[in-house]
């Protein structure tokens, strides 16, 4: 078994229902073990701005599949939640980005670990922070990416409250 950090974001009504449901499913997966659930955010939308604001959390498991076959599997539950790319970085009913895998570094083209854009990312960095303040990145701590973060960026992300588990 290996670790793996999952983000999960929804701006889509019923937001929490699609959370709610997409950790569900990564709970009841065959090869998935879900070991940490943070808090959940209510998070100002990044990249494209024109849209309603997010709700974001990060789990951690442990898991027998191989990063490929994770990333499927977070992909059909993006599926099965009904979620249709529109727009890059619009509107999403369910969004499941793997983050770290075990101290796997890899970049093929379906596949890119540790996710490229997590150490820029508030919305990330705050609930990761919350369930694996040590865990490194490049070198340096999650607590100490979150350090390099801008107020605003932080004040962007605010606790929602949590999943019913
Ligand atoms: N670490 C990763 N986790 C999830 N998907 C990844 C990762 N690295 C690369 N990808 C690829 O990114 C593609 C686009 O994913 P998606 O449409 O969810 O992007 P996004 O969530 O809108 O934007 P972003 O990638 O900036 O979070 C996926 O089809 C997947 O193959
Ligand atoms: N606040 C917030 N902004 C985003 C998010 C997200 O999950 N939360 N996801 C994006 C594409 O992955 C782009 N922008």
């Amino acid at each position: 078994m290996k670790p793996a950090w999952i983000a999960l974001g929804s701006n889509i009504q019923p937001k929490e229902v699609y959370l709610q449901q997409a950790v569900q499913k990564l709970a009841d997966s065959r090869n998935i073990v879900l070991k940490q659930v943070s808090t959940v955010y209510e998070t100002e939308p990044v990249g494209y701005e024109e849209q309603d604001q997010f709700l974001n959390l990060v789990v951690e498991v442990d898991t027998s599949l191989t990063p490929q076959e994770l990333l499927r599997a977070c992909q059909e539950i993006e599926q099965e939640l009904g979620r249709e790319r529109v727009i890059r970085w619009g509107p999403r009913t369910v969004d499941l980005d793997i983050l770290l895998y075990s101290n796997e570094n890899m970049n093929i083209e379906e596949l890119i670990l540790p996710h490229p854009r997590m150490h820029e990312r508030a919305f990330v960095l705050v609930p990761l922070a919350e369930i694996a303040p040590h865990l490194t990145l490049n070198g340096r701590e999650v607590k100490e990416w979150l350090e390099t973060m801008t107020a605003e960026e932080v004040q962007g992300v605010r606790v929602w409250g949590s999943l019913h588990r």
